[in-house]
């Protein structure tokens, strides 16, 4: 089984950790897109106060019956009208209040709607059908003057801005944002509406306090000093480049996921009194085209404005795949991005002391143009931690932990190869809560192991074995226990579990004493051996097989695979490479896809090999693990009793010694650099999925 690299327990996302990351967002300026929406509604407000002021509702005519009409003429209070087709629009002289109020109101308001009563200024009636001779005759009589005209046509403005002032009030604001965005240097309309073309990158600002330093960051010392250089050119960018030498551009960071490639950006700014701004890649593409390239342009006017600084741009493989090898969709946004980037980083000079930080788990799959003298030209590789870098990022980590005396950071260090910076600093915070829920005052050995198990391994699983299924796991995992003491090399037994967690039902935990960068043949050897115990163990005792064994044949299938292929260990087929080439930041699994640069004849026999090294290592397992088949038995009883082993204990149960080691570097070479460590052998018994 292998490291599971992004533990689901939460490891915070650098940037956004509020511990390491200071006062958070600031310093943006511009109007951020909400007070744009707050413009609208102004906007609007004002509109419909404009309108109310000149057309006053109360003002509006109501309709009023006919007869009203003629009694409110004869009384003298109407003093002129219009007339259109069979309506007509006045004025009362004072205000009527319709529909009357009271008991004889109730008369005269007929059959009409019952509409709540209001005081009448303006009024409008509907003449009958019926002609009404004498109705031109009484209005003269009543020195009711009488036009054609509407009575406010006057306000030729009023009604222009009635029809159509809204409209141009909308089409003024979107006008008013167009010019805004293009200012600001977002592209496009659509890019830029409502400030989707800003970057969304964060500005750390650096509070005394709350600021990341060099000492933040432990075990990655050679990137590290690497990075001093940057730190001097950023405290006086022009001392610098005095006498005409080019700084520093861009830096990528490489390196798998969490070992602290963002947390080494931050530190050189901290280190350097910069303010840091900080995007994910991903980040930059939204589904509207044009936007990356308009967040990229924010993003370098916001750091040019606060030179000198710190551009950090995470996740880089996301947008800077080779163009032309970017899947069919969002192709031309990515490639629009990129070249902004490009374009940013060719316009600005080294002297104004903006230095671009850039971090990606895959440099291979870069576009070549981002790797070009005067870009990221500069690359540092940020190593997964030796045992001495493990020990102290665990030290850097448990600074405001409480541990007690039987913590020893040391041995943790040793226990936890393949770790990342971010995977050491969960353990720590899984073990504090481990401990914090079982009410002691401080952090103790058995709380670290058993934090690391469930983050290797996954968090405990309650499920309901049979006595059969748990004395048939105990004998898998005796297996692989017992030959982790019998192989010569072999690397030493930390623990053997028959509690499920996760995949697993069953575990045996080994370590190699110290780290290891050079495999011999003979380790290599033995440790497929200890793959293949698990299913001997049960063959053995049972005679028959499960599917426990699943995970175990891959490993040492692969194991094999790589013997025969990449480390020229066949004498058959000699030292050729038949395998494609690792990727070695990612390390096994994460290999470059491609066509097998061998002929079906080799495949043939490169398989051929690699069963043979299996059927060895097989014939192997069988022999010592009957040799051995009393020590296997007592482990087991021990098992099914007690669940869970630790080193001493197996020890004691097996009376086996530890195996013998071998010399683990018997030639002398150097430790290879891209050799990644192995994470430590577990053997478990799967569930099929
Ligand atoms: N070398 C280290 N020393 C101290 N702490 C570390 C180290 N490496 C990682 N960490 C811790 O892990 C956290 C996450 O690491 P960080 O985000 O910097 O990794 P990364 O390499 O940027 O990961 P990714 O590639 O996933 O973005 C950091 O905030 C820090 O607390
Ligand atoms: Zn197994």
């Amino acid at each position: 089984m292998r490291f599971d690299r992004n533990p689901p327990t939460g490891r915070p996302a650098a940037p956004t950790d509020p511990r390491r990351g200071g006062p958070g967002p600031s310093g943006q300026p511009g109007l951020p897109p909400r007070n744009a929406w707050w413009t609208f509604a102004l906007i609007l407000l004002i509109n419909y106060l404009v309108l109310r002021t000149f057309f006053p509702g109360a003002d509006a005519p109501v309709s009023v019956p006919y007869t009203v009409f003629k009694q409110e003429v004869a009384r003298g209070n109407v003093s002129a009208i219009f007339s259109r087709g069979g309506n007509i629009e006045g004025g009362f002289a004072k205000p009527v209040t319709w529909p009357p109020l009271g008991k004889e109101a109730e008369r005269r308001r007929g059959p009409f709607p019952k509409t709540p009563s209001q005081s009448l200024t303006a009024f409008t009636t509907t003449v009958p059908s019926f002609v009404d001779p004498g109705l031109e005759q009484f209005l003269i009589d009543n020195k009711v003057q009488i036009s054609a005209v509407p009575m406010q046509s006057g306000s030729l403005l009023a009604t222009l801005l009635y029809g159509f002032g809204p409209a141009l009030l909308l089409i003024g604001f979107y006008v008013w944002l167009y010019r805004r965005a293009v200012q600001q240097g977002g592209g496009g309309l659509g890019g830029s509406l409502f400030g989707i073309g800003k970057s969304k990158a964060r500005r750390y600002d650096q509070e005394v306090g709350a600021r990341v330093t060099f000492d933040d960051v432990a075990g990655i010392d050679e990137a590290k000093n690497e990075l001093v250089e940057i730190v001097d050119f950023l405290k006086d960018p022009g001392r610098y480049t005095r006498l005409g030498g080019a700084a520093p551009k861009g830096v990528l960071l490489i390196g798998a996921p969490g070992t602290g490639k963002t947390l080494l950006a931050k530190a050189v700014a901290g280190e350097a009194g910069v303010p840091f701004f900080s995007m994910s890649a991903a980040e930059f593409v939204e589904m509207i085209v044009g936007v990356g390239a308009a967040r990229v342009r924010d993003l370098f006017k916001q750091a040019r404005e606060n030179a000198p600084a710190i551009i950090f741009i995470d996740e880089l493989d996301s947008i800077g795949r080779a163009r032309g090898q970017i899947s069919v969709g969002g192709s031309s946004e990515q490639e629009q991005t990129l070249n902004q980037i490009l374009t940013e980083m060719d316009g600005f000079s080294s002297r104004e002391g903006i230095i671009v930080l850039a971090a990606t788990n895959q440099p291979d799959v870069l576009d070549k143009a981002l790797l070009r003298p005067g870009r990221f030209d500069r690359r540092v590789v940020v190593n997964l931690p030796d045992k001495v870098g493990r020990e102290a990022i665990l030290g850097v980590h448990t600074r405001k932990v409480p541990l007690s005396k039987d913590a020893d950071l040391s041995e943790l260090a040793a226990a936890t190869p393949g770790l990342s910076g971010a995977d050491l600093k969960n353990l720590v915070n899984e073990a504090a809560l481990l401990a914090a829920r079982r009410d002691q005052n401080s952090v103790g050995r058995k709380d670290f192991m058993d934090a690391l198990e469930k983050i290797v391994l996954g968090p405990e699983r309650p499920i309901l074995l049979s006595e059969a299924d748990r004395e048939r796991i105990a004998y898998h995992e005796g297996g692989h226990a017992i030959l982790g003491l019998a192989v010569a090399g072999a690397d030493p037994v930390h623990r053997v579990t028959i509690v499920p967690r996760g995949h697993a039902l069953g575990v045996t935990y080994q370590r190699p004493l110290t780290d290891r960068y050079n495999y011999p043949e003979a380790y290599l050897r033995a440790r497929i051996v200890g793959m293949l115990g698990g299913r001997v163990a049960e063959e053995i005792v049972y005679g028959t097989r499960t599917t426990g064994a699943e995970n175990d044949i891959e490993q040492a299938t692969q194991l094999a695979r790589d013997m025969v292929g990449r480390w020229g260990m066949s004498d058959e087929l000699g030292m050729v490479q038949l395998a494609p080439r690792q990727n070695p930041y990612l390390g096994a699994g994460a290999g470059f896809a491609g066509e097998k640069p061998f002929s079906e004849e080799t495949a043939r026999r490169v398989d051929i090999e690699v069963q043979r090294i299996i059927n060895e290592c097989y014939d192997e397992a069988v022999r010592l693990l009957s040799k051995h088949r009393k020590a296997l038995d007592a482990l087991v009883r021990a098992l099914l009793e007690r669940e869970t082993l630790d080193e001493k204990e197996i020890l004691d149960v097996t009376g086996l010694p530890p195996a013998p080691q071998l010399e683990s570097n018997p030639m002398g070479l150097p430790a290879a650099r891209e050799q990644r460590q192995r994470p430590p052998t577990l053997h478990n018994s799967r569930t099929p999925r």
